[in-house]
């Protein structure tokens, strides 16, 4: 969002009166001082605006908002979830099934609660739980203390995430298949990016790679580091993390002889369209209160108000990219019906017909929600608005008619006709409150009173034909004129030749300065860091922003601007080394054209340090992104796989490119060089020891195999007793393996010190399991 114009109304006493509340933006109010006197720590809980607007929304019924205010001034019950496609998924899974949840009963129930820990019902494979202690109980009680340990150290490794519930809702309703191409317009800092990624690895094999893709978009480089650091974990070759403004996100559309057909890409793809779209914009966030208390102090109607046209704009640039006959899905975590149902009203009266909600009440029948409203109002400074016909000339910069539930300016009100517009209906009564005819029902809004949550909202459309042509062409004027935060570089004759990006009615044409205006003037940052922002992510976010302080930042102006540009490694001797150390057969992993790396991984003398595998469904839209001229600004793509090793002992034939620990589960199965295959005492002692001479191995025959292996990067996978010199071994979900340095005289492991130790656990844990199986079957046979 850029610092826009200043559009200031004429000083109407209404205005004056209500510049008391434009103070309270900026500063609160004493009446809503943030802290309670008597206690500095404890946030208050309160303000008047907010109840008297969401009373006035009837957002619940009379009788329930008491319910509804006391749930919002609870903390939020801890939530978190177990990373589906990880190694470890079933037994972390058991473990909470049948030690947790009994366990911590009884601590349950002395603090007034039935349950401490429950799956939540929706979400698939009993993989998601809820927690009825906060995270602040979880941490301070002793008796908990094994569970804070245990969610600690599986979150660090990676197998657990801890995620709003109802922030795992919107990618359910999306129904990705491995095949997509999605696009996730709002992404940082990832959680839902990375449940995206889940299934769209869902029933991979190990090795195989899905068809589909992500592209994980955020306009906010830093946010998007978090993305990056929060998806490492999938060990992805199908993700691309961008970081464009949504609202004009570029769909790459170039003509087929225009892409470049290749021997290694023969079917280019000629413009980027995807199958599924999720539009989680930026939103006020005030379904977050309960673990952002100080969002209390900040809240007023205007923070909603500022957001609409943005939000409205994100969800048609996300609709014109979607293919026909895909699915999006619209989202907030904020209650406001401005943010909410207006957005989707507006953006269903813009597409006409081409676009229509989807009704999802069979789908996860166990959520409640509740439908979405057809009746609002708008309040700002001048106060409550039934109808835009209503809204003085002076307050129109700030509210706009797509805000309403029919969405009619005054001429239409009053018999101007236009098609789309057609759609929604005011009431007969024209001082009787506007209902907005459209099926805004099928909408959903999630409160905290109904299943002890934060507050959501949903909206589910599928693009039934192609958008308008107003809605999907915008000429170039329009297209310059709203780019405004793009620099006279970006501008390049390649990029406008084949930008279609901007996706806005081209009507009063005051709506994005509008936007600017409310948004900057006020001085307001809006609270978008949506609930996933746990305080695991703001512990992630203070060590990134410590590196990023040390990390010199890139220096290139223009499009690359805080970006290095991504190249192909076109190297084919470099290549053929690799393959040829390693023993990959390239027919059944291709690795030419597959490899990446970027300008700032490359040494002043042309040595690079890191290289990168893209899926074939990543390789293809990069290739698109060059042939029109590179308008994706690329923050990330593909796995880290190959890291430059500049061990002294390196010899001729050695490779100097290691195999990273996030690449290893994806190249392992075509590797038929390298690999020492090791029994549990052997594997768990290099563990415990970091590095052991080959004479010093348990099985001297492992040792042995070990000394035989070339100088270099290589594997320890771990198989049991039986398998130990077997040719027939096969790679599959439950393999371990570990990246190795074997030396002149011993072998090193080339993981992390805590890794290890996790993996020790783990393994400690496994061998435990399988001794009291034996005994139980013992004791069975004896009996
Ligand atoms: C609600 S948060 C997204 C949360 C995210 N989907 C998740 O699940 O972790 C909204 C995000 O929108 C980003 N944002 C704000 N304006 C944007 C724009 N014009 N284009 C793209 N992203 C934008 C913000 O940086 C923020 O990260």
């Amino acid at each position: 969002m850029g610092r826009g114009r200043r559009h200031r109304g004429s000083t109407s006493k209404r205005n004056q009166i209500e510049n008391s509340n434009d103070d309270n933006v900026r500063k609160p109010l004493k009446s809503e001082a943030s802290f309670d006197s008597n206690n500095l720590q404890k946030p208050i809980c309160s303000n008047l605006h907010f109840e008297e607007y969401y009373k006035e929304q009837r957002i619940v019924k009379a009788q329930e908002w008491d319910s509804f205010m006391e749930f919002l001034r609870k903390p939020l019950p801890a939530a978190f979830r177990v990373y589906s496609n990880g190694q470890f998924c079933d037994e972390i899974r058991l473990k909470l099934e049948n030690d947790f949840m009994i366990s911590l009963q009884a601590e349950a129930i002395e603090s007034g609660e039935l349950e401490a820990i429950k799956p939540l019902p929706w979400y698939p494979k009993n993989l998601a739980w809820h927690s009825n202690f906060s995270r602040k109980e979880i941490r301070k009680n002793q008796t908990l203390e094994r569970f804070h340990e245990f969610l600690k150290l599986e979150t660090e490794a990676g197998n657990m995430t801890r995620q709003e519930s109802v922030s795992m809702v919107p990618p359910l309703f999306l129904d990705v298949h491995p095949d997509h191409f999605v696009l996730d317009m709002c992404a940082a800092p990832g959680s839902k990016t990375f449940q995206l990624l889940e299934i769209i690895h869902e029933s991979s094999e190990p090795g195989s790679l899905p068809n589909g893709m992500v592209v994980a978009n955020d306009v906010d480089y830093k946010r998007s580091n978090l993305l990056i650091h929060q998806t490492k974990r999938t060990c992805t070759t199908n993700l691309m993390v961008t970081n464009n403004e949504g609202q004009h996100f570029p769909s790459c559309n170039t003509k087929r002889t225009l892409s470049v057909a290749s021997e290694t890409n023969p079917h280019p793809i000629d413009q980027l369209l995807f199958d599924r779209v999720l539009c989680d914009v930026p939103c006020s966030g005030d379904g977050t209160l309960r673990k952002a208390p100080d969002i209390w102090r900040r809240w007023n109607s205007g923070s909603g108000n500022g957001l609409h046209s943005l939000q409205v704009v994100l969800a048609m640039r996300g609709l014109s990219l979607l293919k026909v006959g895909g699915r999006m899905v619209y989202s907030t975590c904020s209650m406001n019906p401005i943010e909410d149902e207006a957005v989707v009203a507006e953006i269903l009266r813009r597409c006409g017909c081409s676009v229509e909600l989807v009704d999802v009440s069979d789908k996860l029948p166990e959520l409640i929600r509740r439908p979405g409203l057809t009746k609002w109002k708008v309040h700002d400074r001048g106060g409550w608005y039934r109808s835009y016909k209503d809204v003085p000339k002076s307050q129109r910069d700030g509210v706009l008619r797509s805000m309403f539930p029919s969405g009619k300016s005054d001429k239409d009100s009053s018999g101007g006709k236009n098609s789309y517009e057609e759609m929604a209906s005011i009431s007969s009564d024209e001082s009787a409150e506007e209902v907005c005819d459209l099926p805004l029902e099928l909408c959903m809004r999630i409160l905290p009173h109904d299943q002890n949550t934060g507050g959501f909202f949903i909206a589910v459309l599928h693009k039934v034909s192609p958008l308008p042509d107003f809605q999907e062409k915008v000429t170039q004027k329009r297209n310059l004129s709203t780019r405004n935060n793009i620099n006279s570089s970006e501008k390049s004759s390649s990029y406008e030749a084949v930008s279609d990006t901007v996706v806005t009615k081209p009507e009063e044409g005051t709506e994005e300065i509008v936007l600017e205006a409310t948004v900057s003037e006020n001085g307001f940052e809006p609270p978008e860091m949506e609930s996933t922002w746990n305080e695991g992510i703001v512990e992630l976010a203070q060590k990134l922003d410590d590196i990023e302080g040390k990390r010199e930042v890139p220096s290139m102006q223009g499009k690359w601007k805080g970006l290095y540009p991504v190249v192909f490694l076109r190297d084919q001797t470099g290549i053929n080394g690799i393959k040829t150390f390693y023993g990959i057969k390239d027919e059944s992993f291709p690795l030419y054209g597959h490899l990446v790396t970027r300008n700032s991984d490359i040494s002043s003398h042309g040595n690079v340090k890191r290289i990168y595998y893209v899926s074939k469904a990543v390789k293809n839209v990069l290739e698109l992104n060059f042939a029109v001229g590179k308008p994706l600004k690329i923050s990330s793509v593909g796995l880290k796989m190959f890291e430059k090793q500049s061990a002294k002992e390196c010899e001729a034939n050695c490779c100097s490119f290691r195999i990273t620990s996030e690449g290893l589960p994806v190249i392992l199965p075509y590797m038929t060089k390298q690999i020492l295959y090791a029994t549990m005492a052997d594997f768990k002692n290099l563990l415990q020891h970091k590095s052991i001479k080959f004479l010093d191995f348990i099985h001297p025959q492992i040792g042995e195999k070990a000394a035989e292996l070339a100088l270099g990067s290589c594997v320890m996978v771990l198989v049991d007793d039986s398998q130990l010199g077997s040719e027939q071994f096969k790679v599959n979900s439950s393999t371990i393996a570990i990246g190795c340095w074997k030396g002149k005289a011993s072998l090193t492991v080339m993981v992390t010190t805590v890794d290890c130790h996790q993996l020790i656990q783990r393994l400690s844990d496994r061998s435990k399991e399988k001794e009291k199986a034996e005994n139980c079957f013992k004791t069975a046979e004896t009996a």
